[in-house]
C-alpha cells in the first residue's frame, strides 16, 4: 500500500519502512562509489545520512530519486522504485544541489514552474517561500541569492508538494548559525508530522542535535546503521587530549600500546588508554608532555575514527 498525502500536518499514521535500500551498487568504470549498502529509512523521524567527502552519498540519494541507474542492487519508497510513482514531488520532496536553478528565474517563477509541472496548487508557492524566510525575495532573480538563500529556496522546492518522503543533501552548507537552527526546528517538525526525512551531511556536529536515527557510510560501504542514542553510547567514551613536542614519537609509542591515536594540527587525541598511563609511557621514554586533559570524545570524533581508513582525502592523520 502506497501512503497517500493528507492535507498539511496531517499525514497517516502509519509508522514502517519507508525507503528501503537493498543492496544497492554503483560503479564508475573501476571506482565503486556505492558497494552493497543495505539500509532502511523509517516514517517519523529524522535520519541521518553521514558519511566523509566522496563516500557515496549524492550518489545513493540520486539513485533513490532515479537520477542514477545502480549497477545492482534497489532502492524502494514504500515498495515502488521512485520513476515508478505517480505523484513526483508530491510524494518525495528533495534538495540536492542548491546551485542547480536558472539564475535568471525569479524565486517564484522557479517555484512555480514546478508547481506546474508536478500539479501542485500554484497557491503553495507563496506558503513555501514564507515558511523557509523567503516571501520578501520572491520576485528576486535566483542569480542574486547568497548561497544560505539558495538554500532556503531548495528546501523551499522539496516542500513545496507537502510530501511524505524528504531527502536533503548537505541542506547545511551555507547557512549562518540563525539558519542552521531553523533547519534543524524544521527537520524535527516535519519527522514529528510523521514524514520521513533522510539528510546527508560529511558533519557529525550538524547532525548529533537533529537527528534520530544515524546511517553512516564510508567509501560506499555501510559503517553504522544505529540510533543517535546507541551510537553515543558505543562511542562517546573518555578520549585524552595530549600535547607534546615530540608527537611522532609518543603516538608511535601510544599506538603500540592499541590505543587508538588521532593527530590533528600537533594535538594527540587518545582513546583507549587512561591519562595515568599515557604520563607513565611517556616517561618512561623520555618524552616531555605540555598538556593531558580528559574529557568524554565528541560524536564527531567517534565518526572520524570511524570512518578513518575510508576516507579519501585526509587532513589528519588516525594511527592505531
Ligand atoms: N558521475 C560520476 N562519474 C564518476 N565518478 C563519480 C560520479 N559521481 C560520483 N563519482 C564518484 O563516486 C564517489 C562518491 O561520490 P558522491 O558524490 O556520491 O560522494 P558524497 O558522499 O556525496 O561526497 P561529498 O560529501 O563530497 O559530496 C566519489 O569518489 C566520486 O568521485
Amino acid at each position: 500500500m502506497v501512503a497517500g498525502p493528507t492535507p498539511r500536518g496531517k499525514l497517516t499514521g502509519r509508522l514502517g519502512p519507508v525507503i528501503v535500500i537493498d543492496n544497492l551498487t554503483k560503479r564508475y568504470g573501476k571506482r565503486t562509489a556505492v558497494r552493497g549498502l543495505t539500509c532502511t529509512v523509517r516514517s517519523g523521524r529524522v535520519t541521518g545520512f553521514l558519511g566523509p567527502n566522496g563516500a557515496g552519498k549524492s550518489t545513493t540519494l540520486r539513485m533513490i530519486l532515479g537520477l542514477t541507474t545502480p549497477t545492482a542492487g534497489s532502492a524502494t519508497i514504500d515498495g515502488i522504485e521512485f520513476r515508478r510513482l505517480s505523484r513526483g514531488l508530491r510524494h518525495v520532496g528533495a534538495l540536492l544541489d542548491a546551485g542547480d536553478v536558472h539564475g535568471g528565474y525569479t524565486a517564484a517563477a522557479h517555484l512555480g514552474a514546478l508547481a506546474r509541472s508536478n500539479r501542485i496548487p500554484r497557491t503553495r508557492v507563496a506558503q513555501v517561500l514564507r515558511e523557509v524566510g523567503l516571501a520578501d525575495a520572491a520576485r528576486r532573480r535566483v542569480g542574486a541569492f547568497s548561497l544560505g538563500m539558495r538554500q532556503r529556496l531548495g528546501i523551499a522546492a522539496a516542500l513545496l508538494g507537502d510530501p511524505p518522503v524528504l531527502l536533503f543533501d548537505e541542506p547545511f552548507n551555507g547557512l549562518d548559525p540563525a539558519g542552521v537552527r531553523w533547519v534543524r526546528e524544521l527537520f524535527r517538525r516535519l519527522a514529528g508530522q510523521g514524514r520521513t526525512v533522510f539528510v546527508s551531511s560529511h558533519l557529525m556536529s550538524e547532525l548529533e542535535h537533529t537527528v534520530d536515527h544515524l546511517v553512516v557510510i564510508g567509501r560506499g560501504e555501510l559503517v553504522a546503521d544505529e540510533s543517535l542514542a546507541a551510537f553515543s553510547a558505543r562511542f562517546g567514551e573518555e578520549a585524552v587530549t595530549v600535547r607534546t613536542p615530540d608527537v611522532a614519537a609518543l603516538a608511535r609509542v601510544l599506538a603500540a600500546e592499541d590505543a587508538t591515536v588521532t593527530v590533528r594540527e600537533q594535538v594527540l587525541t587518545v582513546t583507549g588508554l587512561a591519562a595515568e598511563r599515557i604520563g607513565e609511557l611517556a616517561l618512561g621514554h623520555g618524552i616531555l608532555l605540555h598538556e593531558v586533559t580528559t574529557r568524554t570524545a565528541s560524536l564527531e570524533e567517534a565518526f572520524m575514527r570511524l570512518t578513518a581508513d575510508r576516507v579519501e582525502y585526509a587532513a589528519g592523520e588516525v594511527l592505531r
